[in-house]
């Protein structure tokens, strides 16, 4: 036997969840999750060079070796779809919450995204980047390596490209990779309250600039009441696609005004949180080709009862991902290991349907399904190491963090702090 030098071997992996597949899974196919146990990773210069049994690792000697007796170890966890660069907070908006005033109302009168909207402009790019980076830290804590950002709390041509240069450089700078959405029509900003149309078309006249500087791959709209129409958002969209961007929606969050329809009838690569959806959606969401990314934590802190209809969507054989949607005002967490509890507990989908909404499907969701979200021979070595015996304690276990170790392209870039006796 010839011994293989490489930099770390992972061994004695009482759980390990590859999460390989050729393309995102749908409907039933979610419930597919290959499980090797007492498995082992060979990792070298941040790719993965071997996954298998320990007993089939021993030709590997590594410069470090983890033993992960009682562990499971996963993929990096997929987040995408979050609102990471902003400025100011919204705490002030949990007591309007909770005298009932609606998510929609608190926006009308120039509340909602239209304070964060005024705290992001005031903030410089340096404030920006330290707050997001303090997010994305512990966001990889939890055991997220991969991350979509949206701009949309700048809603004119210099903050939203402040936010998306944010982005890029939070990307150049942090362990995790960041994806990044154009999200200038996330709300209609006080000075075009009356002409939304001149604010669409202020809007995707940035589009050649944010593509020319390469800070955008998606574009993305808030189809909503008192935001945006369909119509609106058919031709705005229509534009960002004529100009080679990936397109996204939030639709049917709050009111069920046929997003999701929109978003399947342009080819989308994603439909985003789908609580109103009907059932022509769910139907045009069986077609495969637009990903539906629920984002069941919005509806939790929204203090909502209905939730997405995540069964009837994987029944009806749709791709689902999951998201934390984090960002200030209707779902400040960067925790996906609690959406992973609350998909479970109100979306009731299995451990492995999250599993593969949280990898697999989630990677798909923003274009990175060839390099995040599964453990392959040859890919970047995104590894979790987690402080459970099982992939069902995860969601079981909630509201906690569960992570060990998080690996990022071979690196240990986070690690639980040992208890000090
Ligand atoms: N609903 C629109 N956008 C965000 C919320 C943004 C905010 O409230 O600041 C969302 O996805 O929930
Ligand atoms: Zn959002």
């Amino acid at each position: 036997m010839t011994t293989q030098h490489v930099d770390v071997l992972l061994k004695n992996i009482a759980q390990l969840l590859p999460m390989q597949s050729d393309g995102p899974r749908a409907g039933k196919e979610m419930m597919q999750l290959d499980v090797i146990e007492d498995g082992a990773i060979a990792i070298n210069e941040g790719k993965i060079v071997f996954i298998g049994k320990t007993e089939e690792a021993a030709r590997f000697k590594a410069e470090q070796v983890i033993d992960c007796h009682g562990k499971l170890v996963t993929p990096g966890l997929v987040d995408p779809h979050t609102h990471i660069v902003f400025g100011g907070s919204r705490e002030h908006e949990l007591a309007l919450k909770q005298q009932g005033l609606p998510y929609l109302e608190i926006l009308k009168r120039g509340g909602g995204i239209l304070s964060t909207v005024e705290a992001t402009r005031q903030a410089s790019e340096e404030e920006l980047f330290a707050k997001g980076s303090f997010y994305l830290d512990r966001m990889l804590s939890y055991g997220t390596t991969t991350v979509e950002a949206k701009s949309g709390y700048g809603l004119d041509r210099e903050t939203e490209l402040k936010q998306l240069r944010v982005a890029k450089q939070l990307n150049e700078n942090h362990p995790i990779d960041l994806v990044s959405t154009f999200l200038g029509a996330h709300a209609i900003p006080k000075s075009h309250k009356d002409d939304p149309d001149l604010f669409l078309e202020e809007m995707s006249a940035m589009l050649d600039e944010v593509k020319e500087e390469n800070l955008a791959e998606f574009v993305d709209i808030f189809t909503e009441t008192g935001v945006f129409t369909v119509e609106q958002s058919r031709d705005y969209l229509a534009k960002a696609k004529e100009k080679g961007f990936g397109l996204k929606i939030h639709a049917d969050e709050i009111d069920p005004l046929g997003g999701t329809e929109l978003a399947c009838e342009l080819v989308a690569v994603s439909a985003d949180h789908l609580v109103g959806t009907s059932n022509k959606g769910i139907e045009m969401l069986a077609d495969k080709r637009t990903v539906a990314i629920l984002l069941p934590g919005t509806t939790f802190y929204l203090g909502k009862d209905t939730y997405a209809r995540a069964r009837e969507m994987i029944e009806a054989g749709a791709i689902v991902s999951l998201a934390t949607d984090f960002n200030p005002g209707s779902s400040p967490t960067e925790n996906l290991q609690l959406i992973m509890s609350i998909a479970a507990l109100r979306l009731k989908m299995s451990p492995e349907e999250i599993w593969n909404a949280v990898t697999i499907n989630a990677a798909h969701s923003i274009g990175r399904g060839e390099s995040a979200g599964q453990l392959v021979v040859g890919r970047s070595a995104d590894v979790v190491i987690w402080d459970a015996p099982n992939y069902l304690y995860i969601p079981y276990h909630y509201g906690v963090n569960h992570v060990n170790t998080v690996i990022k392209a071979g690196k240990i870039v986070s690690k639980r702090r040992e208890v000090i006796e």
